[in-house]
């Protein structure tokens, strides 16, 4: 029998909670299991996703750089260095999970991470407009000389510098559900579809690797509403979500209906590749079921933003 008496809630780490190196990685992650913890001492009982757009880049380009010196190595598929990639930052984040729960004596919670595959559909219209920026930053020339060595499709991201940009189809199934389900109902804390999940096609009984990075914004949506979580947290490195946002007239939002949200999407006020799929995720969890709310916020307030006293909260509103 499921445990609903407990809020269930879905995390979503982005880029802070994680950072872009291996050092930074370790030393974020015992931040993030701070954070982490506080809502399980809160009372909840807590999911956790991850991104991984820079150590999949990371991992992609060593395996690249393998295949080029060693003939015997052909190049590592996407879909494997994703694989890769959600065992790396599961190590180090079941780790720091572990460490924080045994810190603050909470013996009781094991902490687990599930290798997951998130099907996508082969005929996904986005495998023919790469639009996921992964990897690191790069200034205008090196990612010309990336472009003309490596064939890579580079593109600028939100005004940051130029990233290499892959295939992102939407989440269709997650594989490993019933699993994960599983380990959820019996109190353990588990990490899935880190990186959005490795990317897969069915053919038959077979899963075909796809050449993708699926976002982790959408992957753990579909995840909160196969737990039938209460609660998406996305947490990311800003507070709050604002309208006008960089500009003069910037005005940072507490509450988010799914109506107003819909209305500034289009009116272009979330940047592509940032801020734009956490607001359409959070919309469409938030529309999923009446009750479902979805909060943006910092890591480091996701215990304030759960409380009511930060963060922008979307709820349901009128659907046209
Ligand atoms: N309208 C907006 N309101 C708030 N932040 C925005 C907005 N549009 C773009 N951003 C940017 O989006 C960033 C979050 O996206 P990103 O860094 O890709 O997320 P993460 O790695 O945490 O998943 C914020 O730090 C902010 O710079
Ligand atoms: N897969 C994914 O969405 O990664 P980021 O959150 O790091 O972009």
């Amino acid at each position: 029998m499921e445990n609903k008496k407990k809020k269930r809630i879905v995390i979503a780490l982005g880029g802070n909670a994680l950072g872009n190196t291996l050092p930074e990685q370790m030393k974020a992650v015992k931040i993030t299991a701070k954070a982490i913890v506080d809502l399980i001492q809160e009372g909840c009982e807590v999911i956790v996703a991850h991104g991984n757009g820079p150590q999949v880049g990371m991992i992609n380009n060593a395996m690249a750089a393998l295949s080029r010196e060693d003939a015997n190595q052909p190049n590592t598929p996407l879909s494997v260095c994703v694989a890769m990639s959600q065992a790396y930052i599961g190590y180090d984040l079941q780790n720091a999970l572990r460490e924080e729960l045994y810190n603050r004596d909470i013996y009781d919670i094991p902490v687990a991470t599930m290798i997951t595959q998130v099907r996508v559909d082969a005929d996904d219209p986005a495998f023919e407009t790469p639009s996921k920026p992964i990897g690191h930053f790069m200034t205008k020339e090196q990612a010309q000389a990336a472009e003309e060595k490596y064939g890579y499709i580079m593109k600028e991201d939100a005004g940051r510098g130029y990233r290499r940009v892959v295939a992102s189809p939407k989440p269709a199934e997650i594989v490993e559900i019933g699993a994960i389900r599983s380990l959820v109902n019996s109190g353990q804390l588990v990490i899935a579809c880190g990186g959005g999940g490795i990317p897969v096609t069915r053919q038959g009984n077979h899963l075909r690797g796809a050449s993708a990075v699926i976002d982790k914004d959408f992957a753990s949506e579909l995840l909160a509403e196969n737990l039938d979580a209460d609660f998406l947290i996305i947490l990311t490195a800003v507070e709050k979500v604002a309208i006008h946002f960089g500009k003069p007239e910037e005005k940072w939002l507490d509450e988010l209906d799914t109506e107003e949200a819909r209305k500034y999407i289009k009116e272009g006020h979330f940047a592509p590749g940032s801020m734009l799929p956490k607001v359409q995720a959070a919309v469409k969890f938030a529309e999923s079921k009446p009750g479902r709310t979805a909060l943006i916020t910092l890591l480091e307030k996701a215990k304030d933003g759960i409380t009511g006293k930060t963060g922008t909260h979307i709820h349901l509103g009128q659907i046209n």
